[in-house]
């Protein structure tokens, strides 16, 4: 069900369409005709580019917008480190952005992790894990973050390191971006690419909690969609990009622009807000896309298909070549499951991708919910070649249940960040943050049921012959339960 059917109030206001040339004038005559930067632009405003792609990117990948403002944002002081320890304007100690990954083929689950009353967005962002460098340019980083406070006033974030992937899972993000004004609520995403600006408050004053996929290398883009045909899955003109909107705000009062550069945070002042921007065009801006607008597609005949048909965003990979994706953004909505004689859940699976799975609320049909389970705000990564699939009580009722059409995941919502890199867990992600089930593989799958039979009295070998009396119709079941 599509969150974005009620009413969005007036401040928010949105132009549609992924991927498209956007323009937008929160002044009427703000933007330059024909000419991205003549000797002057009406109004007195400046011009500045950015681009997101390098200069000479193929017109099919290009993106860059052009901003017409009333400063540039060259105009600041010197960016400092943010000590670790220090009590900023933010008044929390620095989080760390980077950190040694622990590399492991367990597979991992958490419980949710906690709301923090205590920290705004910068501080709220804990970095799970990973693969890769954002100083290279390669890989991705996967946070989450939990905040009981809006970003102080006159204060601003960019990542130079990547574009975040924001997935809500409890509270709603009101965010003032250069580019315009998104509010972000559960069961919808957002992309702000790097380097944009932005400052985010808590809407209504609730907390908020969610996950992000940074992307050090490239941009998302949707699936291809093969013979699936010319729409489906998620649709272009369900993606919304901001319209412009500014302030005015460029007497003496100190602005702060905080800067996630290389892993580290940076902090500068300036004497002019960052949210000046009268008017944009181009192809390089945030956006949002609610998950209930996903057109879900599925089997109408037999097997359970691979999750790729629910691929919201992907982002491919240059290095490992085609199909193969740095980060793929994958949602499992509510769906019909008619598919006949099939294991409907999950089949058991290794895969080369590592699997970084959340649930934003309900439950998931692999996994049992509840207290130790996959439960709303917690996680699990099924790393390279590290097997898994339904846990025992999943795989006993899928096996035996009676194949009538059945509506799976009502109001529920889980997602993954797929990756073709192997995924590291850092220091935070494994111990500080107290949130890994000692018992995942212990609870899931070590209790799974011997249901071989043993032929009973000849079965035909792989040649083709026939042997006699090797069977003797044992059900290995209850050997393997003795042990
Ligand atoms: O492991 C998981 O739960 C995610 C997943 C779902 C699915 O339907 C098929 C493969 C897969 O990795
Ligand atoms: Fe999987």
């Amino acid at each position: 069900m599509p969150v974005t059917h009620f009413d969005v109030p007036d401040k928010y206001r949105y132009q549609n369409g992924f991927s498209s040339y956007h323009q937008t004038e929160a002044i009427e005559g703000a933007l330059p005709v024909a000419a991205n930067a003549p000797q002057q632009n009406s109004h007195g405003l400046y011009t500045e580019k950015l681009s997101g792609t390098s200069f000479t990117a193929p017109r099919t990948e290009n993106q860059q917008t052009w901003l017409y403002r009333i400063l540039p944002s060259a105009s600041h002081q010197t960016f400092t480190t943010v000590p670790p320890s220090s009590t900023s304007a933010l008044d929390t100690p620095t989080p760390s952005f980077h950190s040694k990954f622990h590399v492991i083929p367990n597979q991992l689950r958490w419980d949710p992790f906690d709301l923090d009353p205590q920290v705004s967005w910068i501080h709220s962002l804990h970095l799970i894990g990973g693969a890769g460098d954002p100083t290279m340019k390669v890989g991705l980083g996967i946070f989450v973050y939990a905040a009981g406070k809006s970003m102080p006033e006159k204060t601003a974030f960019y990542s130079a390191d990547g574009d975040f992937l924001i997935v809500p899972q409890h509270g709603t993000l009101d965010i003032q971006t250069e580019l315009g004004r998104l509010l972000v609520r559960p069961n919808e995403i957002c992309v702000i690419p790097r380097g944009i600006r932005y400052r985010i408050t808590l809407h209504d004053d609730e907390a908020v909690r969610g996950f992000i996929l940074e992307l050090y290398e490239g941009h998302f883009q949707l699936p291809e969609l093969g013979p699936i045909g010319s729409n489906g899955l998620a649709n272009h003109r369900d993606f919304q990009v901001p319209v412009a909107h500014f302030e005015e705000d460029y007497d003496d009062t100190e602005h702060t622009i905080y800067s996630k550069f290389g892993g580290n945070l940076f902090s500068a002042t300036q004497n002019h807000s960052p949210f000046d921007v009268v008017a944009w065009h181009g192809l390089y801006y945030p956006y949002k896309y609610d998950l209930g607008r996903f057109n879900t597609i599925g089997s109408i005949s037999y097997d359970h298909p691979d999750p790729s048909i629910f691929t919201v965003l992907t982002a491919p990979s240059r290095a490992h070549g085609p199909g193969t994706a740095v980060a793929d953004f994958v949602i499992f909505p509510p769906r019909w499951l008619v598919a006949e004689n099939t294991f409907r859940p999950p089949w058991y699976h290794r895969n080369t991708m590592s699997e970084f799975m959340s649930l934003i609320s309900g439950t998931y049909d692999a996994k049992g919910g509840g207290k130790g389970g996959f439960q709303p705000a917690g996680a699990s990564l099924h790393n390279t070649m590290s097997g898994h699939g339904p846990d025992m009580q999943t795989f006993e009722k899928a096996s035996t249940t009676e194949l009538k059409p059945a509506k799976v995941g009502e109001g529920s919502m889980a997602f993954m960040f797929e990756s073709c890199l192997m995924m590291g867990v850092t220091d935070w992600g494994l111990h500080t943050c107290q949130k890994v089930q000692e018992n995942y593989n212990e609870e899931s799958w070590k209790p799974l049921k011997v249901h071989f039979k043993r032929p009973k009295k000849e079965f035909v070998v792989s040649n083709g012959e026939k042997e006699k009396g090797v069977g003797d119709g044992k059900d290995m079941s209850s050997i393997h339960d003795a042990k």
